[in-house]
């Protein structure tokens, strides 16, 4: 695979070739290591793109579990339970070459995700609430990483490099290199805009739960990518992410009434974000898997 953006930390530098495939994710549903080209599906199309993924790794004790089992809305039965068990207790996978890549990523991680909890703060600020409000479901973030390359789309190709979504969580922290119009998110007219890479700079988009939080006060950036114009682009996009077994209810927002909603119509729901949507609780990690697992079915 080959990487190239520099971040500030220098966390990237080229893997050697062939690194990534003693990393390659294994059959069963754990969600990390390296996906080849063509192996990840959005809206039932092969997106364009190789990435190596990563989770959080939380201490398996810290998640409750049980408590998918007990609320009354949550279809899980023990068997669903289990899975979300191997799910959440696998391990990242890293590549051996180059030796340093491993600390320089946990490292990166770490710095972006205090950028999710300043995002988190100062959104609570925003909606009038206390700045500390949403410690309590995001304080062990559940966030993911994707390492992503992207070769040229050919001409003739359908599919694109990256189907058309909205991010499963709070915040993604993209890092894009300058590789140019490749990303384009949906304005609320319809209009699909060219997110162009700026030095220095992240993009930030917004992800399905705080549609759910503020009833459409702040809605889930709709987004794709078309690479047609590089030989090859990488990025790096951060999932800032709620607690797994955090419990996702929409917020009183009476004080913001002058605000106005917009409709989040999902582009892939899931059945958890329908009922969000609809003004009831859910837990992140079912909405989260749902959407995982959607990345693996097609044809
Ligand atoms: O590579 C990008 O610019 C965006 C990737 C993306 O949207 C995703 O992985 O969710
Ligand atoms: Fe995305």
């Amino acid at each position: 695979m080959r990487l190239s953006i520099a971040t500030g930390t220098g966390m990237l530098r080229q893997l050697p070739r062939g690194a990534e495939e003693e990393i390659a994710m294994s059959g069963a549903l754990t969600g990390r290591g390296y996906q080849r080209l063509g192996e990840n599906v959005t809206l039932q199309m092969r997106d364009w793109q190789e990435a190596i993924d990563f989770f959080a790794e939380i201490p398996a004790e810290a998640i409750d579990l049980q408590h998918f089992g007990r609320k009354p809305n949550v279809n899980m039965g023990s068997q669903q339970i289990d899975q979300l068990r191997r799910f959440v207790q696998a391990r990242n996978l890293w590549p051996s070459e180059p030796p340093e890549f491993r600390a320089a990523a946990e490292a990166y991680f770490a710095r972006v995700s205090e950028v999710g909890n300043a995002l988190m703060r100062a959104m609570a600020v925003g909606l009038g609430l206390p700045e500390h409000f949403f410690d309590s479901v995001t304080d062990r973030s559940f966030w993911c990483v994707r390492v992503i390359g992207y070769p040229a789309l050919h001409r003739e190709q359908l599919n694109l490099s990256c189907g058309e979504h909205t991010d499963y969580g709070c915040w993604t922290i993209l890092a894009q290199d300058e590789t140019p119009d490749a990303l384009e998110v949906q304005l609320p007219g319809g209009h699909w805009e060219k997110v162009q890479p700026r030095p220095g700079a992240f993009v930030v988009n917004l992800g399905d739960m705080l549609s759910v939080w503020t009833q459409g006060r702040y809605v889930a950036t709709r987004h794709r990518v078309r690479q047609t114009a590089g030989d090859y682009r990488t990025s790096i996009a951060f999932f800032y992410e709620p607690n797994f077994d955090a419990v996702i209810r929409p917020l009183d927002l009476s004080p913001l009434s002058g605000w106005q909603a917009i409709e989040h119509r999902p582009v892939a729901s899931t059945e958890p974000l329908q009922r969000g949507l609809a003004g009831q609780e859910l837990i992140y990690g079912e909405h989260l898997f749902a959407k995982v697992s959607s990345n693996f079915d097609f044809e």
